[in-house]
């Protein structure tokens, strides 16, 4: 804490962020998220994960899978980063978004306001995806239960100049979410 001419205490000033982990399914984003989010509250930062899951329960309930629902969705929830990121926190987002011109939108916001925005491509190839398969949507799809999946038969725009791609295939959990924190580190946000 410093204090002000007058004598009061004034917090220090935090830097927000927004970190988008935007993936296929199963490639990982929701565990990257959870150890990077670890970290950084265990450094004393304050972080918000905003988990697609989750956003689809409320402030996305009622939204599918086109592509206009998912762009709806994702501008929500880059308006909600961008919020909290502008005001101090580091939100941290393991969201697919699909398509370029949905991210581009949301990178818009945040450099509108200038608010530091991190885009993370979680690069597990799909057939990794489709072996792990954490919710059996792979499995769902190939039986025709399920279309419309990512990465299988709907569109998955890769970012094309993200600030890190991540191969997980050659490396932990841990060791992924520390790569997100080092670009953090490389830019002063942490
Ligand atoms: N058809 C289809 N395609 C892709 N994903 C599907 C689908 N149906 C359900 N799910 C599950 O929805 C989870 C949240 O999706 P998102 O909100 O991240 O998607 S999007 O950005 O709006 O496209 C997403 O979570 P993750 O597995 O964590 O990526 C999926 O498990
Ligand atoms: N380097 C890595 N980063 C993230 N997840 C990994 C990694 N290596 C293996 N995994 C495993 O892959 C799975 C990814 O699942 P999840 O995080 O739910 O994916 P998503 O949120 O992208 O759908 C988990 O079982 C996780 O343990």
């Amino acid at each position: 804490m410093t204090t002000t001419a007058r004598g009061r205490q004034k917090p220090p000033t935090a830097q927000g962020a927004t970190v988008w982990l935007t993936g296929l399914p199963s490639a990982g984003k929701t565990t990257i998220a959870r150890f990077l989010a670890g970290r950084l509250r265990a450094e004393g930062h304050r972080v918000e994960v905003l988990d697609g899951d989750e956003i689809r329960r409320f402030l996305s309930a009622g939204l599918g899978f086109s592509r206009e629902d998912r762009n709806t969705n994702v501008q929500r929830i880059g308006l909600v980063a961008e919020v909290l990121a502008r005001n101090g926190v580091l939100a941290v987002v393991p969201v697919i978004a699909p398509y370029a011109d949905s991210r581009e939108a949301v990178r818009k916001r945040h450099e509108a306001s200038g608010t530091p925005y991190i885009e993370v491509h979680v690069a597990t190839p799909v057939e990794l995806c489709s072996e792990r398969d954490v919710k059996g949507l792979y499995a769902r799809q190939a039986a025709g239960r399920l279309t419309g999946l990512t990465g299988v038969d709907d569109p998955y725009e890769p970012p094309l100049d993200p600030a890190l791609a991540l191969d997980t295939r050659s490396q932990t959990p841990e060791e992924s979410a520390d790569s997100v924190h080092a670009v953090l580190a490389a830019r002063g946000l942490v």
